[in-house]
């Protein structure tokens, strides 16, 4: 799994890092790192380096001494290199003073826009994981004038180095450089980071563990259940869905089919919309009632069943059945508006919710706010459930403070129904016996990449992504 650290812990590593490196190197190996991927910026954009224009903008710490180091080097490479000083005052004096030797010129922010307008490259030194809220105006003024692709250096300016919230004026890279070790905002904004590079300054060993993970196609792949010689239709783990009514099958349709793709375990439905699940699922073992479903190892329950008394029955019934459940949509109103519901719960029954904002608003009383991991972590522990937390970057949390950010793959899920499949997702790993939390980190990643799979950019449908369930998996274990 790809660990990501929180500024503070960054901050700290890199000071236990300073205290034994020679003056300067740490800055050096990063700005070297950062003038490569600045000159594969410029060679892909305009087909050479030598002899192209690179604008920097520099800020007043050590953001800045990255992007005046990288200038030094690109002047190597025969790249004209113009630093736009936002803070002359405060420029980064070593930094400076070597694109000054190397050839390069510096110029003040009044100065600013007539290089701004012929860069083929901006580099965005202004701040790094110093940064406090949105851009402060002379920045915003110039980063609005930009239009060249811009390199950030570790990352956008403007945007909250912890949470990646981008409210205010803010940087949107093409790409970002980014030193040591990923940040949250590399995994909780992507749209403002665009494709993060790693470079490695010889950090990792002063990191500890990190504060958040991503799953990697490796992780997915290694927990994903696939049947063994061994193995018949219960062995794999037999899920059981709960979800919608005579009126609304739909939600119990798209789970049910969800979860028959997901893996090669048993499905078996039971609700008002047997007859339209088993026409469309035959393999699908389908009944009208959660008390004469047989056994399973997971139970889904919630897409369309309604919050009144019957579905309120019907999740008291699930939740005292002694097996993992994932409960979502009106399962998850139930449990904000009547909690008394989770009395059902078996204690060391693992229970797996899936807010999207307005749920999260119902269960918690507040929206999830800025700092989307903070807010999951904070439902996780108030319910002790994992916390499938969504959004364009869904972030899951575990009772045991473990966060997991899902890679999205464009908004392609952003459709109805889209929940109904996650949810038949998660149902089919927890039945398999994965760690819930894992089961729901896994179900997301493979739910938005299905989603990218089935769109193939032009907009999608639920019952699309249901399809692309398998091709998603088949290109996880493809690159794995
Ligand atoms: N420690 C090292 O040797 C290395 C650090 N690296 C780079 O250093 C930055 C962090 O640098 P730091 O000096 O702590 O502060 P910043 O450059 O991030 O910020 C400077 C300055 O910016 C002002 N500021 C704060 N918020 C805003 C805002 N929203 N808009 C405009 N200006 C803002 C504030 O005055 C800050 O003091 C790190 O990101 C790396 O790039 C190398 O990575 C490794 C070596
Ligand atoms: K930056």
């Amino acid at each position: 799994m790809q660990g990501i650290w929180t500024t503070a812990r960054i901050r700290a590593a890199e000071d236990r890092l300073l205290a034994v490196t020679p003056d300067g190197e740490l800055m050096r190996r990063a700005a070297f790192g950062l003038a490569t991927q600045v000159a594969a910026v410029l060679a892909e954009g305009t087909g050479g380096v030598s002899g192209r224009r690179a604008v920097l903008l520099v800020g007043s710490g050590n953001n800045g001494g990255d992007a005046l180091w990288a200038g030094a080097f690109l002047r190597r490479r025969g790249v004209a290199v113009t630093a736009v000083l936002l803070d002359p005052a405060k420029a980064h004096t070593a930094g400076l003073a070597a694109l000054r030797r190397s050839g390069g010129r510096s110029v003040s922010a009044v100065d600013g826009p007539q290089w701004i307008s012929r860069a083929d490259v901006v580099v965005d030194g202004i701040v790094g994981i110093s940064a406090r809220g949105p851009l402060r105006p002379e920045a915003a003024r110039l980063a609005g004038l930009v239009a060249a692709p811009v390199v950030a250096v570790d990352l956008p300016s403007g945007v909250d180095p912890d949470t990646g919230a981008a409210d205010g004026p803010h940087v949107t890279a093409t790409r970002t450089v980014t030193f040591g070790a990923l940040k949250p905002v590399h995994a909780l904004a992507p749209q403002e980071c665009g494709v993060v590079v790693l470079v490695d300054i010889g950090l990792r060993p002063s990191l500890g563990e990190p504060d958040l993970y991503r799953l990697e196609p490796a992780d997915i792949a290694a927990v994903w259940p696939v049947p063994g010689p061994g193995d018949d239709k219960y062995s794999q783990g037999v899920v059981g869905i709960a979800a919608g009514s005579a009126t609304y099958p739909g939600a119990a349709v798209l789970a049910s089919g969800s979860a028959v793709r997901a893996t090669a375990g048993m499905v078996r439905y039971a609700g008002h919309a047997a007859d339209v699940v088993r026409a469309r699922w035959p393999e699908i073992v389908a009944t009208g009632s959660v008390t004469d479903a047989g056994r399973v190892q997971a139970w889904v329950v919630g897409p369309g069943i309604g919050t009144g008394a019957e579905g309120r029955e019907v999740l008291r019934h699930i939740l005292g059945q002694g097996v993992p459940v994932c409960a979502d949509a009106d399962a998850t109103t139930i449990i904000a508006h009547t909690p008394e519901v989770l009395d059902a719960r078996d204690p060391d029954t693992p229970l797996v919710l899936t807010p999207h904002a307005g749920e999260y608003e119902r269960l918690m009383g507040r929206r999830p706010g800025a700092d989307r991991v903070a807010a999951a972590r904070e439902a996780a522990a108030k319910y002790d459930a994992v916390v499938l937390l969504k959004g364009h970057c869904t972030v899951v949390a575990a009772p045991d403070g473990r966060v997991a950010v899902n890679q999205p793959h464009g908004s392609w899920l952003a459709t109805a129904g889209s929940g109904d499949v996650l949810t038949g997702l998660v149902g089919s790993l927890l039945a398999a016996g994965l760690d819930p939390w894992l089961a729901a980190a896994a179900a997301a990643q493979v739910h938005s990449l299905a989603g990218a799979l089935a769109a193939e950019d032009v907009p999608t449908s639920a019952s699309g992504l249901v399809d692309a369930i398998p091709a998603a998996l088949r290109l996880i274990r493809a690159v794995a």
